[in-house]
């Protein structure tokens, strides 16, 4: 791209030495510079990308978008705030490929993938092609990428949107983390509908307040900006207290949706079975019989808003609805493992105690002996909501306390944290994990319900900086090979 190009309208300080004609590439990564590319200096919270213009000009950065002047060869930009330059960067540099497409964003404490998810298959299923990006990884119309962040850095986001444009697909879903709200990953985008999923306990050691926490979350909403003209919309759970304060973010029609009460789409007669979900859809275009093969009360909030997005898209409900009986559900998210003990076994994600509540008492319906519960939380991360979770996993007959990736805490020390607020004697503490999965199956019995939670579709535990296999239906599968 012509560098003039790229830079006309930037917002500048002053520049250094001769620009070059063109650039070829933008990056933010002193090891993916190539000859040719611009290098935007970035600050982490551990390490600043400014450190790295050095190695950058090494590999063949041609131009350096920086705060500060450096002792550098190569030409210079200096800008009063690099983030905001890389997002007006990127944005120029892919053309403003989000301006192009439907592009739908997910925010909430729990059900961010499931819903995401449910949007992408839906599109799919309907004869569209849709790009995902989110903790499962990038899904490019089926051909899934792995992505370290849920919420990835600014740039891949942009590069995302344009890889997905470039291979004609039209839709593209974010799953929408607090963390990538507050710290700018998504400037730049223009969403079309931002999704709220609901707000509990959650990533307190980053936030510190559940006020800072639901602000955060709420910035999706302003993201749909002030553009009037352009058919946009936010879905909102009215069954949420935040409710109000996100339609109060965006002057764009707000669609609710409720498990409780009447709503632009709203549940009535549910029916939860050990393996399907139906219930009455009552919505803008009539009531209509749905039924999915997703599970758990939670998957009834999570199907309305999926449908009430795409209906924001001019989507038919009747073809919804049709279309969403085919649609599986996401992998680890109460997903039955199939075996032929009389037993059911769930693996599921959850690691809230808001998500654990759900994911028990969604088991409840169908209950005929008793309800055995796995859950493990990380090491070094939010200490505050331990003994909440064990908490709601009280609900469960029987409690197994462990770890979820430990780190480079000790086992002692999580399980410990979480032993704090069991409300009945019916428990064990054992910190690894494998272990941990083999008592549980050990105490299984016929007609037992037992829920695996925490590691959902993950196939590893973190132990210090170390990914290690691991897989909790493997384990439970080889116990019931021995014991039934
Ligand atoms: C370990 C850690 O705390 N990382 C955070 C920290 O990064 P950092 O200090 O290591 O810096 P960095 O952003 O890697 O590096 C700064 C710059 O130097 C550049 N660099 C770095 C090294 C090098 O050799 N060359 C080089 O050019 C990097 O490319 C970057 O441009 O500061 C960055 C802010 O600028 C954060 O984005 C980043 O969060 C990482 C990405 C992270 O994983 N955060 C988690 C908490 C997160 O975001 N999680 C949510 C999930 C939430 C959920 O579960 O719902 C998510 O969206 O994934
Ligand atoms: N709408 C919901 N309300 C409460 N709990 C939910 C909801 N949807 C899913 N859950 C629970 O939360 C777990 C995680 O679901 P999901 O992965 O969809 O959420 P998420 O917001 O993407 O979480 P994360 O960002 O940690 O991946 C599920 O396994 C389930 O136990």
């Amino acid at each position: 791209m012509k560098t003039n190009e790229l830079i006309k309208d930037l917002s500048l300080i002053k520049q250094t030495g001769t620009l070059p004609e063109d650039i070829t590439a933008l990056e933010i990564d002193s090891r993916a510079v190539t000859d040719g590319t611009a290098f935007v200096c970035q600050k982490g919270y551990t390490v600043d990308g400014h450190d790295f213009a050095g190695q950058a000009v090494k590999n063949g950065a041609k131009l350096i978008i920086t705060e500060k002047e450096l002792e550098l060869e190569a030409c210079q930009i200096i800008v009063k705030d690099s983030a905001r330059a890389l997002a007006f960067l990127a944005d120029r540099f892919y053309g403003s490929p989000s301006e192009k497409m439907n592009v739908f964003g997910v925010t909430g404490t729990n059900g961010k993938t499931s819903v995401s998810n449910l949007i992408h298959e839906l599109i799919r299923k309907l004869g569209g092609r849709s790009a995902l990006s989110g903790t499962i990884g990038f899904d490019l119309d089926g051909d899934l990428r792995q992505s370290a962040n849920t919420t990835s850095d600014l740039l891949t986001t942009q590069k995302m949107i344009h890889t997905a444009k470039e291979q004609g697909i039209s839709n593209m879903i974010f799953e929408v983390s607090s963390h990538g709200l507050v710290e700018g990953r998504l400037w730049g985008v223009d969403f079309d509908v931002a999704v709220f999923t609901n707000l509990s306990h959650d990533h307190l050691d980053y936030h510190h307040t559940m006020e800072h926490y639901g602000y955060a979350k709420g910035l999706l909403f302003s993201q749909l900006g002030q553009d009037l003209t352009k058919q946009k919309a936010a879905v909102l759970n009215l069954d949420d207290e935040w409710f109000e304060r996100y339609a109060q973010m965006t002057p764009h029609e707000v669609i609710s949706y409720s498990m409780e009460k009447p709503a632009d789409f709203y549940a009535e007669d549910i029916q939860y079975m050990a393996d399907r979900t139906y219930y009455k859809l009552m919505s803008p275009e009539g009531a209509f019989d749905l039924e999915t093969q997703l599970l758990g009360t939670f998957n009834v909030s999570n199907t309305l808003a999926a449908i009430a997005a795409l209906y924001a898209k001019g989507y038919r409900v009747s073809d919804l609805v049709e279309a969403l009986k085919e649609v599986a559900p996401v992998s680890g998210r109460m997903q039955l493992v199939p075996t032929s003990a009389p037993l059911s076994i769930y693996i599921d994600y959850a690691h809230t105690p808001d998500a654990i509540e759900k994911a028990i008492k969604s088991v409840m319906p169908f209950k005929k002996n008793r309800i055995l519960f796995l859950i493990g939380t990380g090491g070094n991360r939010d200490k505050s909501k331990r003994p909440a979770m064990a908490k709601m996993a009280s609900l469960a007959d029987y409690v197994v306390l462990t770890t979820d990736d430990p780190r480079y805490e000790s086992y002692e020390s999580i399980t410990s944290d979480l032993e704090k607020g069991m409300e009945h004697k019916g428990y064990a503490c054992i910190g690894d994990r494998g272990e941990a999965v083999r008592h549980l199956m050990q105490q299984a019995e016929p007609d037992d319900i037992i829920i695996f939670a925490g590691k959902g579709h993950e196939d590893y535990q973190i132990i210090e900086n170390t990914k290690y296999p691991h897989s909790d239906s493997n384990i439970a599968l080889e116990v019931i090979a021995e014991r039934f």
